[in-house]
């Protein structure tokens, strides 16, 4: 197997003097889909930020074998790091192709790609992003990540709060992306992890407590109870369920 694109080793990650990242060791293979899964408060987000640079951080990070947990976040990014925010920021009052403008790091944006997979936006170039649904919202989003070629995409929750045809919009755009970069990904929805991720990394209380092929937790009705907190791994569940916020 190829070199894992990303390795984490006892990373630990501190926001306002609290430790919310404990000692999280995992790797990110080179192609497709790796989520990063567990409860609503474990850590996943700020497991992310730290990897980022973005909260105070102990630990090594290496980017495709180099070290980055010593650089500046503007530093991983230029390095090639696609960070897709939970909460699909646009910037409302600019149209959509100002939006994916506005985000083109180099001469070399990769424009036909993003309009391949977010046919929608097309037509929607000229209007202005405040007014646009939240599944489109989060298209703009992942498109003002993908219009760079980047060796890692980070994304966090991109599903969260969309309706179920959205859902499975985004959720065919994360997978046509995964064929050209790998993702780390943030994600609730069963559904949506059983049809993208090929390996998991649970989380619990800030560290890792499951790492392995994705079948080994979604065939296992006990480990998915246990680790994610629901009864059911029925498609389309979501595994925050039953948890509060
Ligand atoms: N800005 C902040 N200030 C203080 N505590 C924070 C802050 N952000 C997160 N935390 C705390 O850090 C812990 C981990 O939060 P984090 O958002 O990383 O979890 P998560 O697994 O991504 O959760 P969710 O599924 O709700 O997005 C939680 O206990 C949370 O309350």
């Amino acid at each position: 197997m190829s070199e894992p694109i990303l390795v984490v080793d006892r990373l630990s990650g501190r926001i306002a003097g609290q430790q919310v990242v404990e000692d999280v060791s995992f790797e990110v293979p080179a192609s497709g889909v790796t989520a990063l899964l567990g409860r609503n408060g474990v850590g996943k987000t700020s497991t992310i930020k730290s990897i980022l640079g973005l909260i105070e951080r102990t630990g090594e990070v290496r980017l495709a074998g180099t070290r980055v947990d010593r650089l500046p976040t503007h530093r991983i990014v230029q390095r090639g790091v696609g960070y897709v925010p939970e909460d699909r920021e646009v910037f409302g009052a600019l149209t959509v192709g100002e939006n994916l403008r506005l985000a083109e790091r180099d001469d070399r944006p990769r424009r036909e790609l993003v309009d391949r997979l977010f046919p929608d936006l097309v037509e929607r170039r000229a209007q202005r992003a405040g007014t646009l649904s939240g599944g489109q919202q989060q298209m703009v989003s992942l498109a003002r990540a993908l219009v760079n070629e980047n060796r890692l995409l980070l994304v966090d929750e991109p599903t969260k709060g969309l309706a179920p045809r959205i859902v499975d919009e985004v959720a065919a755009a994360l997978a046509e992306a995964a064929r050209t970069v790998p993702i780390l990904l943030v994600e609730q929805n069963l559904h949506v992890i059983r049809a993208l991720a090929e390996r998991v990394v649970v989380l619990s209380g800030g560290r890792v407590v499951f790492t392995g092929a994705a079948s080994d937790l979604l065939d296992d009705e006990d480990r998915i109870q246990r680790y994610l907190g629901v009864h059911d791994a029925a498609e389309g569940q979501n595994a925050s369920e039953g948890e509060s916020r």
